[in-house]
């Protein structure tokens, strides 16, 4: 039986307990006192105060659309790395230059350089980056201050959601390289290299710059982490610390040309193996 008037069926079937006003909102049902009072259309046509865009069915759409966005902007992008580093580290620190230099070999090596977009590290490498006349990505985020993307960066996403944002650094990179940071930074590290530990992205490299700023996170990874057994023996050898910019690019450049080697070896198998 259907009730018009709410877009309500009430399902009579043996079970009492079922027996009441139900409401089917594509996958859901809803039945008692959460059938609502009001039909979708009602609401869509309605005046409302507009509280149902903060409503998570719409943020949903938001998200889509971040991801739509995103996908839409960097599909061509090219072979590009993932930089990070802090938002604080001032031009003058020794560690910017580090950050510059990174972004330039980069570029010299035929990659756009891709960055959060914002001050500290971030506009350092989207510095070298622009001034070595490569492609300078920067992948913004909201945030409850106002900051605005750097002035070095080519191309830009800004972004409402981390998680989208986060995507977007693996999707369109052939690697990553962490110079020194704080939580942020360190965020993007793990999350990275849980990805490669769990097998969800291949032959990913990660590599830090900075011997004095990251190995007593790596002394405390190798001494309790993996004596613990809380990481694989060889979890910890995924991540590659080095000084010198030129090497971190080398480390990183060498990793995804084996990984290309690798994905056209795999296309002519499978071509031939179509053939047969
Ligand atoms: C706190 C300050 C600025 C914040 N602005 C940011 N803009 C874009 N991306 C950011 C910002 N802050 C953090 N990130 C991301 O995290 C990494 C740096 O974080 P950390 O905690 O400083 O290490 C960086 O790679 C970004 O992706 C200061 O004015």
């Amino acid at each position: 039986m259907t009730d018009h008037t709410t877009n309500h069926t009430t399902d009579r079937t043996a079970d009492p307990a079922v027996d009441r006003p139900t409401h089917q909102r594509g996958p859901v049902t809803l039945r008692g006192q959460l059938v609502p009072a009001t039909t979708t259309d009602e609401r869509l046509l309605g005046t409302d105060d507009g509280a149902w865009v903060h409503s998570d069915p719409w943020r949903v759409l938001r998200i889509q659309s971040e991801f739509v966005e995103g996908f839409g902007a960097l599909a061509d992008l090219g072979p590009a790395v993932s930089v990070f580093g802090s938002a604080r580290i001032r031009e003058g620190d020794p560690e910017w230059a580090l950050g510059e230099a990174v972004a330039r070999e980069l570029v010299d090596a035929g990659y756009a350089v891709i960055t959060g977009g914002g001050p500290g590290l971030m506009e350092a490498a989207n510095k070298g980056a622009h001034e070595a006349g490569g492609v300078s990505v920067g992948l913004g985020i909201e945030l409850p201050f106002e900051q605005g993307m750097n002035p070095y960066v080519d191309l830009g996403v800004n972004f409402r959601y981390f998680f989208v944002r986060k995507t977007m650094f693996v999707k369109y990179a052939s690697g990553f390289i962490v110079l020194p940071g704080g939580f942020g930074t360190l965020d993007e590290l793990f999350e990275a290299i849980t990805l490669v530990q769990t097998g969800k992205v291949r032959q990913f490299p990660i590599v830090l710059v900075g011997t004095a700023f990251w190995s007593g996170l790596i002394d405390w990874l190798r001494s309790t982490l993996r004596e613990r057994g809380l990481v694989g023996t060889h979890d910890v050898d995924l991540l590659q610390v080095v000084d010198d910019p030129a090497e971190a690019v080398r480390l990183v450049t060498r990793a995804a040309a084996e990984l290309a080697r690798q994905e056209r070896e795999a296309t002519s198998e499978a071509a031939a193996e179509g053939a047969e």
